[in-house]
Order: C-alpha cells, then structure tokens, then sequence
C-alpha cells in the first residue's frame, strides 16, 4: 500500500495559497515551485539511508553521518516538473537528473511521451519522479510505469497539488509508490482541471499564456 503524505505544514500552506492567486507574476510562481518542492523533498528525504563517515573537527575525531548522494536520482516530468527539481537540487547537489517528457492530449488528457533520457545506473538508485500536478494521475502513472519497465523498483512521488481522483489513480496503479503531496484539493473539471488548484502549471511558470 502506497503511503500518501499530505504535506499540513504552514510554510507550505502559506506558499501554496500565493502560488494560486491568478495576480501572481510568473517569476513569484516560478520561484514559489523550487522553495514548496524543498519543503516537500524534506519530509521526501526523512527516511534515507546514511552512511557513517569518520571526520575530524577543531577538537576531536567523530563519526559523522552522510546521505548517499550518489545513490539518488531526480526525475521531472516536462515542463512543469524541471523547476521542482532545480530546487530540490539545492538540497541534494549530488543528485543525477532523469528527464520523461509528457503532455496531457487536450482531449482525451492521456499522456503522451516524448522524452525520456535516463542516468545509465537509474535501477540501482532511489528515484525522486517530481510533478507540481497530480489531476487525472494519468501522467504520473505513466512515468512511473515507463520506470519500472526499466528495472526501477525504489520510486517516490512528489507533487505541489493533487485531486483525489489522481491520487486513486496512482495509488491503485503503483502501491509500492509513496505521495508526497503540497495540498490536497477537491477534484477535478470537466476539462481536467484541479479545482480550486493554481491553473495551468507549465504555462504559469513559463509564462506561455
Ligand atoms: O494528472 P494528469 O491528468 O496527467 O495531469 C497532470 C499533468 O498535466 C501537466 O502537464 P501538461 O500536460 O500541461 O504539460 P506541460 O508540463 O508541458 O505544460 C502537469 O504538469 C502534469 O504533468
Ligand atoms: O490543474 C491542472 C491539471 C493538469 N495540469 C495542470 O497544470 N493543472
Ligand atoms: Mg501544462
């Protein structure tokens, strides 16, 4: 069973709530995307494996304790997931990048891909796979599954905004995946849309609209 982490912290309830005003510029929003992405990546993190390494301070020798950087992957979904990832990046430089390009066809809103470009050793390492939207889930499960099918078995979720619709979705889909969720909002329209949500991700960080 997935663990589906709802994200009840005031930082990020305070950031969300700027992130949905339709005033917001494109620059606040893009900013606003990386710092909630770090918030959520905190609790994402909480229960990595470290490694203990000996180091010395300005008095003693110690054992210290490191994350294994190495041993992590970041993988946005296009557009909208790469500035979740930038920001998460600050936490975690040592993090590689995976990229899987999705759009939702207008229509139908099945994804469709058109990218993907993967670290060479992405099965033996954790995979962070970052979206700010969660709606139909149809993305996410879709990444998710074109992961798996490349040996990858170590894979969480992180999202800025969900409707329960998607987190069915891919909880049903991928119950060995856990959620991290920003809010988790009422449901979708007729379009597919989350409502109340903060509109089209991708066009208000990049301003194509
Ligand atoms: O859960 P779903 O119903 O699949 O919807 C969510 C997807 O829609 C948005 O991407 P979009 O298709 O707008 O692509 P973009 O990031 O290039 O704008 C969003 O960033 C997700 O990837
Ligand atoms: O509300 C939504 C739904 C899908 N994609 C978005 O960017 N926003
Ligand atoms: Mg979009």
């Amino acid at each position: 069973m997935s663990k589906v982490i709802i994200m009840n912290h005031p930082l990020i309830q305070h950031k969300i709530g700027i992130m949905r005003r339709k005033t917001t510029s494109t620059k606040e929003f893009r900013d606003l995307v990386s710092e909630v992405a770090m918030l959520i990546c905190y609790e994402a993190t909480r229960e990595l494996p470290l490694a203990e390494v000996e180091i010395e301070t300005p008095l003693v020798k110690t054992i210290a304790h490191e994350i294994e950087g190495k041993k992590l992957c970041i993988v946005p979904i296009l557009r909208a997931g790469l500035h979740m990832a930038d920001g998460i990046l600050n936490l975690i430089p040592n993090a590689k990048v995976g990229h899987i390009g999705l759009y939702r066809d207008e229509k139908t809103l099945e994804p469709v891909e058109y990218f993907c470009k993967l670290p060479a050793d992405a099965d033996e390492r954790e995979i962070f796979v970052v979206d700010p939207m969660l709606a139909t889930g149809g993305s996410a499960d879709a990444a998710i599954a074109l992961l798996k099918k490349r040996g990858i078995t170590k894979i969480h979720f992180l999202c800025l905004i969900a409707a329960p619709e998607g987190v069915k979705r891919l909880t049903s889909a991928h119950p060995d995946v856990d959620v991290y969720i920003g809010a988790l909002d009422e449901r979708l329209n007729e379009s597919g849309y989350i409502l109340p949500g903060l509109g089209d991700a991708g066009d208000r960080i990049y301003g194509t609209k």
